[in-house]
């Protein structure tokens, strides 16, 4: 279950975020929609505890995020989250198996490359490097890369916006396939209202924005 109470995000005089309190609940798949520049991956980011709040706290089963250290902050992002950011952060001339090894550094991983990489359907394409795969399959080696840890939970910054309709469906449903087979709590924040029909519940961001403060 993830809580969020009185969160605040604070960038500059013009960008104070507010969110209302909401719990997402262990092991569904939700959909957050909404335009360019709403909020959505400061959301996630607060989420993967890849930002701070200025105010207002993030419950992850039981854990409040605020009390950890950065120490405790990457140790327990490294063993609940995954993360899958809209830029994909893979490292292109590198080779999808060697993208994936390079978390092993971070500590020791649940999944194997060779599994991961079936479930993604891609094991063929184990030796070949990023900057030779198309959009939909460096989508995939993302997926895998965040599958490596086994996380209770998923979140995924604008999987499909460089894909065309039929990867951007293929892929999706690949993210659902293995949200229900994993048993994760997923959440996904896009502006593409074509996903909305794969997940348990869809949420408008602005139906999340605002204070439940009485001032
Ligand atoms: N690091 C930052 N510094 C200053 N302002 C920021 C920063 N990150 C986000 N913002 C601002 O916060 C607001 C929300 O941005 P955010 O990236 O969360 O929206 P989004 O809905 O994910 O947009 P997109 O779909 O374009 O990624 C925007 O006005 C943005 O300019």
């Amino acid at each position: 279950m993830i809580e969020i109470k009185g969160l605040r995000k604070k960038y500059d005089k013009e960008n104070d975020i507010i969110f209302k309190d909401y719990i997402f609940e262990e092991g569904k798949s939700y959909c957050i929609l909404g335009p360019s520049g709403s909020g959505k991956s400061t959301l996630l980011n607060l989420i993967a505890a890849l930002t701070r709040p200025n105010k207002g706290r993030i419950v992850v089963n039981g854990q409040d995020l605020n009390l950890l250290s950065p120490i405790e902050l990457d140790k327990f992002r490294f063993e609940n989250i995954g993360f899958i950011p809209q830029e994909l952060n893979l490292f292109d001339k590198f080779t999808v198996e060697d993208n994936l090894k390079i978390l092993e550094v971070q500590g020791p991983l649940s999944s194997s490359i060779d599994d991961v990489l079936s479930w993604v359907g891609l094991s063929h394409k184990r030796k070949s490097k990023i900057n030779k795969l198309s959009g939909g399959e460096k989508q995939r080696v993302a997926i895998a890369r965040a599958l490596l840890k086994s996380p209770k939970i998923m979140l995924c910054d604008e999987p499909t916006a460089s894909l065309n309709t039929a990867t951007a469906l293929e892929i999706i449903k690949l993210i659902i396939k293995l949200h229900k087979e994993h048993k994760n709590t997923l959440i996904v924040v896009t502006h593409d209202d074509r996903l909305t029909q794969y997940f348990q519940e869809t949420l408008e961001i602005r139906e999340l924005l605002g204070s439940d403060e009485i001032d």
